[in-house]
């Protein structure tokens, strides 16, 4: 299955770009930059992510963050993922970033997007990986910010397809952006949500009517609600699931407890993503091997995440339908041996 797994095409939808900070990357952006990190070795670093639920992850992953100053950086960091989305045979990505960590600490706005976004046009022209941007509001900070957030994306809106909101989901539910969604929609931006990761169904229901997203980022919780999975499965509104991140952060004991094939089993359209591979030890080829390991999942099954992502992606039908055959064809030629 792994040889099936690795050379399987695939479609990544949420990916925070600053969760792919590596270790390595994080000393040498120090370095760079004269910026005093805690830790004497990239192993120190390593060592130090052990998390026992989504907070104590967000306080490491906020500090990472501080080593990127520069346009360089992020350039940087964008390009060093995109290597490993060729290595995984990622067709195309959809990145979420989170400007207020960066415009807090003085860093332009225009230095965070154009940084990443110059990595994104060289992956398209010289690894052919497309890709689409998501800018995510921080959920624990008020909606004042996010507002004047949402200000600051308005001259890169042909470089930005969609709002997101990421963060503690605890005590900061969907309804806080209700307003702020409200005027993403009104300018034309698509919209997503983390909901039902550590928090309740209701989540994952207001995310849906209050904020109208287009898709749920980890959605998990879902399985607490028949009449939502049912929801789910008729509407067809994607989930971005994130198995690595869900049992490293505890969201699930172990990844035979996770609930994925129970979600593709009935119905939903449901995909696998990476979340923050640098933290939680694994990018899309390492979280569908993990799954696969862990779950009776067929070869048809595991293609289904892929055509799923295809279908739940934000880019137009022509560029969906060349991905499809791809894949269709991959599988096809590589079909499940009885
Ligand atoms: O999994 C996540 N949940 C919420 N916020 C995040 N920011 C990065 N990763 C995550
Ligand atoms: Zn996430």
């Amino acid at each position: 299955m792994k040889a099936f797994i690795s050379e399987l095409p695939k479609v990544e939808l949420h990916l925070h770009i600053e969760g792919t900070l590596e270790p390595e990357l994080m000393f040498e952006l120090a370095r760079r930059n004269k910026v005093d990190i805690p830790f004497d070795t990239p192993e120190a670093v390593r060592a130090a992510y052990d998390f026992h639920n989504l907070q104590s992850f967000l306080d490491i992953y906020y500090q990472g963050a501080n080593v990127l100053i520069h346009e360089q950086d992020f350039f940087d960091l964008t390009w060093a993922y995109l290597l490993r989305c060729q290595q995984d045979n990622v067709m195309h990505t959809e990145i979420f970033f989170d400007p207020q960590t960066h415009t807090d600490r003085g860093v332009h706005f225009s230095t965070v997007v154009n940084g990443i976004q110059m990595a994104l046009s060289q992956a398209e022209k010289e690894l052919g990986i497309s890709s689409q941007l998501i800018m995510c509001f921080l959920r624990h900070l008020d909606e004042d910010a996010a507002f004047s957030t949402l200000e600051m994306a308005l001259p890169y809106k042909d470089k930005i397809v969609g709002i997101g909101l990421d963060s503690s989901e605890q005590g900061n539910p969907p309804e806080k952006f209700k307003r702020v969604f409200e005027r993403a929609l009104e300018y034309g931006f698509l919209t997503v949500a983390h909901a039902g990761e550590e928090g309740p169904a209701q989540n994952i229901y207001d995310a849906m009517d209050m904020l109208k997203v287009s898709r749920i980022d980890h959605g998990v919780s879902c399985s607490q609600d028949a009449t939502l999975m049912n929801r789910l499965a008729t509407s067809q509104l994607p989930l971005t699931v994130c198995p690595l991140s869900n049992t490293r952060l505890k969201v699930f004991d172990s990844m035979e407890q996770h609930n994925i094939a129970a979600l593709l089993h009935h119905g939903l359209c449901v995909t696998i993503n990476s979340d923050d591979p640098a933290y939680f030890g694994g990018y899309m080829t390492d979280n569908f091997n993990a799954v696969a390991e862990a779950l009776p999942l067929t070869r048809s099954e595991l293609t289904q995440f892929t055509l799923n992502a295809i279908e739940a992606s934000f880019i137009n039908d022509d560029a969906k339908a060349v991905m499809r055959e791809r894949t269709q064809a991959y599988l096809t030629a590589n079909q499940d041996v009885e």
